[in-house]
């Protein structure tokens, strides 16, 4: 926490100075590919990923540790009847991630990928965002905090996934906030949300950004307004990878909005991540667009949990791979072209 103010200010400074990409490691591996056994460009988008990875990893493209972190929380707006769960379902897929049941368990083991579960006090879900903010500045710069944490024990690539029933209300909410437009534009199903309940969320969605808008201006305050404990963890967790040179995948629409907070302040901020996959939620590829980026893959997934992210890690893995481990022309004896 700042000791200099208030405590987002710490945050405020970190995002003013991010560190760039290594040059060194970006043109070292450059030159690799153009050795590699194979013409020039026809791994496609896998070279420009084994160059993402030089540059912001400062080394020669590798994922020996891939970590994802699944952050987990509940929702005051729940209460107005926003999703066809109860908010318990969120403890309870915690619970079923411990016990290795979840898709994104089976998703670690297929592609050999750690998994770290966050929960961010359960039994306390952050204010009603139509009424009051979601978190008092102090709550959610420590959350912010606590997120930025979660890399502690290392990694080289951070999959940033999250479980919150009532979260995907959020990620509209903040969107909205973030880019204007009709909340009819931001809110979709989520887990199933149609007729009655998907009106409520529209409404619950426009009342929120209604409430706060004269606080709208500064993303942080869209934050804590608007957001929630996992999503303030995961964009503290996006930050903490840049300062750590840990390149980043970003899953669904939730995980967006998280990273979309810090685009907001910064331009740069999300140089360091790649979108995993575009969500089946209707507002993903717009929100997508916004941050200027092309997601990898487009599977008409829609649970989040990491799941869409944690699948584009196995590309990553085989880019690293096909970049390190292929043998160039002089090794193998193939001629070159003339
Ligand atoms: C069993 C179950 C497993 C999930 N895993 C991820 N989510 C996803 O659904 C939630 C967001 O959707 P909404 O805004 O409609 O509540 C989040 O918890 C998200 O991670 C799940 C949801 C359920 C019900
Ligand atoms: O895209 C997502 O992140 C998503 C979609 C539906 C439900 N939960 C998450």
């Amino acid at each position: 926490m700042s000791v200099s103010g208030m405590p987002f200010d710490d945050f405020r400074v970190l995002l003013r100075e991010l560190p760039g990409p290594d040059q060194r490691a970006l043109v070292a591996a450059r030159e690799r590919d153009a050795q590699l056994t194979k013409p020039p460009g026809s791994l496609g988008r896998l070279e420009e990923i084994a160059f993402w990875l030089a540059a912001w990893s400062g080394r020669s493209p590798a994922v020996n540790r891939p970590l994802v972190a699944i952050f987990a929380g509940n929702h005051g707006v729940a209460k107005h009847g926003i999703t066809p769960y109860p908010p318990s379902v969120t403890q309870q897929m915690v619970e079923n991630f411990a016990a290795g049941g979840a898709a994104i368990n089976q998703i670690c083991v297929t592609h050999d990928l750690g998994l770290k579960i966050f929960d961010l006090a359960l039994d306390y879900p952050t204010g009603d965002i139509t009424v009051e903010p979601a978190l008092s500045e102090r709550d959610c710069a420590a959350t912010m905090a606590f997120g930025m944490e979660s890399i502690a024990g290392g990694t080289d690539l951070l999959i940033i996934g999250e479980m919150g029933i009532g979260n995907t209300t959020i990620a509209a909410a903040i969107n909205l906030a973030l880019y204007g437009g009709t909340a009819e534009e931001w809110v979709g199903p989520g887990t199933g949300s149609h007729g009655d309940v998907l009106a409520r969320k529209i409404a619950a969605v426009k009342a929120a950004v209604e409430f706060h808008k004269d606080h709208l201006s500064d993303p942080l305050e869209v934050l804590r307004r608007l957001g929630g404990r996992e999503v303030a963890a995961m964009a503290g967790a996006i930050l903490a990878a840049r300062m750590e040179k840990i390149p980043v995948l970003i899953d669904g629409y939730v995980a967006t909005a998280a990273a979309a907070i810090l685009k907001a302040i910064n331009p740069s901020a999300l140089d360091h991540c790649l979108i995993g996959h575009v969500s089946g939620e209707p507002g993903h590829l717009a929100a997508i667009e916004k941050l200027g980026k092309t997601p990898l893959l487009a599977l008409g997934m829609r649970l989040g949990e990491g799941t869409g992210a944690a699948l584009a890690a196995g590309i990553v893995k085989s880019a690293a791979t096909c970049h390190s481990g292929m043998a160039t022309f002089a090794q193998a004896g193939v001629t070159n072209k003339v």
